[in-house]
């Protein structure tokens, strides 16, 4: 488990002064996988970074399965440090070192007998699929192939907690797919807890069962991700939604529809995306529904479906006909028209 408690890290440099980590607590379940998402310079790397004190809060409290990291010496700080492995967007591989020798030195550093750490080497590249691979050096390796050398390094430390620095971000989309998986399967099969950073929500999608969603250093919205991607109350959140969704429509579609009616989200989630909810509609009630934009998507465990609904109607008959709606597990909103676009 992880708890950051009222962290905040401020840097001064010259005559400026930066709070790039604002007054911020999240609690990570043992086992689960937690993202914290925002765009550049959000402070999410900061943020990170605390966890195992690469960077030392300027006020706050880390604690990792309740041992307070903020109170520890430097001995006992370095120990328990073996067990939080961390992953980087740029794999800090040793370029003049074998995939071998990358895993087995920081292992001889933190001295692991030569036995076991030939035993965990081999054990840890299987599991990332890169037995092959011993005597390769990093240069003759792929993006994909250097993370999952990454993934092992850490690994081989057995770490109760695993950091990611947007472990994803060099990658294309399909050695991302795989990456995420492997991160999925390490944490099933090891109940590793697992924090990462990201500033794509199709990884929170993909992995996460919680997310924070960060801003100016702070964190502005936290919670499942279901419950975020049904009901993002922030303008960051929301547009993070609709990046994944791609449902804007065209604002003289918006006005028009709008002169009747009502434009709403639906979102449908697990049991409900296969609901006919919607198609009872028009025979319940009089009123009118065109679908104007729509997906369904697989959410770490349960389907999520989203669609940008047009009720034709009364105002009072379309207010029955969404109370209907939510009766029936779907989470409705009203469509909001240009989510502000973010400048950063
Ligand atoms: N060592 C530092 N000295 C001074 N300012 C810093 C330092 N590190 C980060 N910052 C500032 O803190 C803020 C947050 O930076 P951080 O790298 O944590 O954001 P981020 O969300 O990870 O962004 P990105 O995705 O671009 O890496 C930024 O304004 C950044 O300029």
């Amino acid at each position: 488990m992880i708890r950051l408690e009222n962290i905040t890290k401020t840097y001064k440099s010259g005559g400026t002064v930066t709070k790039a980590v604002d007054d911020v607590s999240i609690q990570v379940e043992k086992g689960s996988i937690y993202g914290v998402i925002g765009y550049s310079g959000a402070g999410k790397s900061t943020l990170v970074r605390m966890v195992n004190l690469l960077e030392r809060p300027t006020d706050g409290k880390v604690f990792i399965n309740d041992i307070e990291l903020t109170s520890l010496s430097t001995g006992k700080l370095q120990k328990t440090r073996q067990r939080i492995g961390m992953i980087f967007q740029s794999f800090n591989l040793l370029k003049t070192g074998t995939v071998y020798q990358n895993i087995a030195i920081p292992l001889k550093l933190t001295g692991v007998p030569k036995k076991e750490i030939e035993a965990r080497v081999d054990k840890y590249l299987e599991i990332v699929g890169l037995s092959d691979k011993h005597e390769a050096y990093p240069s003759e390796l792929s993006g994909g192939q250097k993370q999952r050398v990454a993934i092992a390094r850490a690994l081989a430390h057995e770490p109760e907690v695993l950091l990611c620095d947007e472990a994803t971000s060099a990658l294309d989309p399909d050695t991302t797919e795989s990456i995420l998986t492997l991160l999925e399967q390490i944490n099933r099969d090891f109940g590793i807890t697992i924090l990462l950073i990201t500033h794509e929500m199709h990884v929170v999608q993909k992995i996460c069962h919680e997310v924070a969603v960060m801003e100016n250093g702070k964190v502005i919205e936290q919670g499942r991700v279901v419950d975020i991607f049904s009901k993002p109350e922030t303008t960051t959140s929301k547009r993070f939604v609709q990046s994944l969704f791609q449902d804007e429509l065209p604002k003289s579609l918006v006005s028009r529809l709008k002169e009747r009616g009502q434009i709403v989200n639906l979102s449908f989630i697990g049991e409900s995306s296969g609901s006919p909810a919607l198609a009872l509609v028009s025979k319940k009630f009089d009123v009118y529904p065109s679908i104007l934009a729509g997906n369904i998507t697989q959410l770490k465990d349960q389907p999520f479906g989203r669609l940008v609904v047009h009720l034709d109607g009364e105002a009072e008959e379309t207010a029955r006909a969404v109370a209907f709606l939510e009766e029936n597990g779907v989470v409705v909103e009203g469509y909001v028209q240009e989510v502000e676009a973010h400048v950063g």
